[in-house]
């Protein structure tokens, strides 16, 4: 007898003003398959997910269910039906603990001693470890996701939908997480997995349908591709390779002195005599583990926080510890956000007007003419942006919040870039984007090195770190450790400091003294 699939999508069509998101896609998921939904920024992988979870409603086409027709309004019944979702941004609140969090979306039938009791069973038969009193605020990233996949669990799915699990994962974590997926797909759960790592979607998928412009363009079995394969069927071509030159560097643009600050905020980190230097001409590296101050380290770099001690950021000959924003990126500061939505673009507004967050070229000065907002000169500017980073979008009047996650990331990237900075820091710069775009932007921050840009770029991505930086740093626990040339750097040295051991570095001490 036939196997029925799973989940069996035919015709699938939606439209957006100006974009048809998914064009007559048809998806079969079979049980206990692993299937990798591959596509580039904005081939309509969200979209489509969301229709499965019952978030957006298909104009066209049909769901099949376990062999039978079904209309999923809403998450709720795709829950009742054994369809979960773990979302790329996690819904969990800080200040409440995990049973807590875990309690609130489930039936109050039960009491939080019986919620926390099958918290604690679960964990155990997948072997994911979690304290079920913890308040969410002190777990890494790693285990809040763990959280999530736990109250996933919880509703026993018989399909498991996971957009880019691992971005904001550690290796170490997403080998764990892997080997959660394996157990359950071998159990007969069936899995859908978005993801733009290729060696991952190699090593743990058995099926993969490829998108692009929101059609199906291709399935294959992933395990027998390889990425330069995967690439072509995604993008078309192979990404380019990246050539990094040797250069000089020139003069000092960026010096951070002994920076120390204390948290703002509750759940934050202290920062603890950082000093570094970005000469014009360089890309300076930070790697480390996300909460481990780069968010303070940033704030402290783009002006958001002004608390720096006199004399601890300077610019060139500029002491700007306590400059704002504006006045840092009058002196040639540009600087890229990790959040995109929310401080690098307002999702309401338009590209256009998210232009002039930072760019106020199309501002006419206020003495000739009170300065008014020249639009069309804004809306030109930022449809050269579209084009130069191949944005996806319809256009410089779509909202910002209307573009997939990578595009805005790029529009944001190439907004600053465009800006010829002197002084260029970038958080994430290819968090989410597909692999033809994350070359492009490396390629990009590689062009403003050897046009004499100072580059600081903090990143989980060692692989990224690896080909942009000249040299390398690592923070932990509000530290920062001393740089070393990539040259002499190997991801085991690097991946040995992001604990926070590295020579002369209060922990190793710490450890050498545990260790007697
Ligand atoms: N609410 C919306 N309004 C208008 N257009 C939208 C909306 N949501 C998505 N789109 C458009 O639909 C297309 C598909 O977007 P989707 O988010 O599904 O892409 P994706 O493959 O998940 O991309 P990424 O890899 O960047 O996350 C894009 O062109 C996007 O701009």
């Amino acid at each position: 007898m036939p196997v029925v699939p799973r989940l069996q999508l035919t015709g699938i069509t939606k439209a957006y003003p100006g974009v048809i998101a998914n064009s007559e896609v048809s998806l079969t998921v079979l049980p206990g398959q692993t299937h990798a939904v591959l596509g580039e920024n904005g081939a309509g992988k969200s979209t489509l997910m969301k229709i499965i979870y019952g978030s957006i409603k298909p104009d066209a086409g049909q769901v099949l269910f376990n062999g039978k027709p079904v209309n999923i309004r809403n998450p709720k019944e795709a829950r009742a039906l054994g369809i979960s979702m773990v979302f790329q941004h996690f819904n969990l609140f800080d200040t409440i603990t995990v049973a807590e969090n875990v309690w609130l979306g489930l039936d109050k039938a039960q009491s939080l001693e019986q919620v926390t009791a099958s918290i604690t069973a679960k964990a155990a038969e997948y072997g994911l470890d979690i304290d079920p009193s913890r308040p969410v605020h002190t777990l890494s990233v790693g285990e809040m996701q763990r959280v999530e996949i736990i109250r996933a669990l919880l509703t026993n799915p018989q399909l498991l939908i996971l957009d880019e699990p691992t971005s904001v994962l550690t290796p170490q974590a997403v080998e764990k997480l892997f080997v959660v997926l394996k157990k359950l797909a071998s159990e007969g759960c069936s899995i859908l997995y978005i993801s733009h790592k290729l060696h991952e979607i190699r090593e743990l998928c058995n099926a993969c349908t490829v998108l692009r412009g929101g059609k199906v363009t291709g399935v294959c079995n992933p395990a027998e591709e390889s990425n330069a394969s995967l690439s072509r069927l995604m993008i078309g071509a192979e990404p380019p390779q990246l050539e990094h030159r040797p250069q000089q560097a020139g003069s000092p643009v960026l010096t951070v002195k002994n920076l120390s600050l204390a948290r703002e905020d509750q759940f934050g980190v202290d920062l603890n005599g950082i000093s570094l230097t970005v000469h014009a001409g360089e890309v300076v590296g930070i790697a480390g583990v996300s909460g481990n101050g780069q968010k303070e380290l940033l704030y402290a770099l783009s002006g958001e926080d002004v608390r720096a001690p006199k004399g601890s950021v300077t610019m060139g000959k500029a002491d700007v510890s306590s400059l704002h924003p504006g006045g840092r990126r009058k002196l040639g500061l540009h600087f890229v956000p990790e959040e995109r939505l929310g401080r690098g673009a307002v999702p309401t507004l338009s590209l256009a007007q998210n232009m002039l967050l930072t760019r106020t070229e199309s501002i006419s000065a206020p003495k000739f003419a009170g300065g008014w907002i020249r639009v069309r000169q804004l809306e030109d500017h930022a449809a050269r942006i579209i084009k130069a980073f191949n944005v996806k979008a319809n256009g410089p009047t779509a909202a910002a919040r209307s573009l997939s996650g990578g595009n805005l990331q790029k529009f944001i990237v190439g907004r600053e870039i465009d800006a010829a900075p002197k002084l260029f820091i970038v958080s994430q710069p290819t968090w989410g984007v597909d692999v033809g775009a994350a070359a492009q932007i490396r390629g990009e921050i590689l062009a403003l090195r050897d046009a004499g840009c100072a580059v600081l770029v903090v990143s989980e991505e060692l692989d990224e770190l690896f080909e942009v930086s000249d040299r390398l740093h690592v923070i932990a626990h509000g530290r920062l450790s001393p740089s070393v040339p990539v040259a002499e750097a190997t991801v085991e040295k690097i991946g040995e400091w992001m604990s926070g051991l590295w020579e002369g570095s209060g922990a190793a001490a710490a450890v050498e003294v545990a260790h007697g």
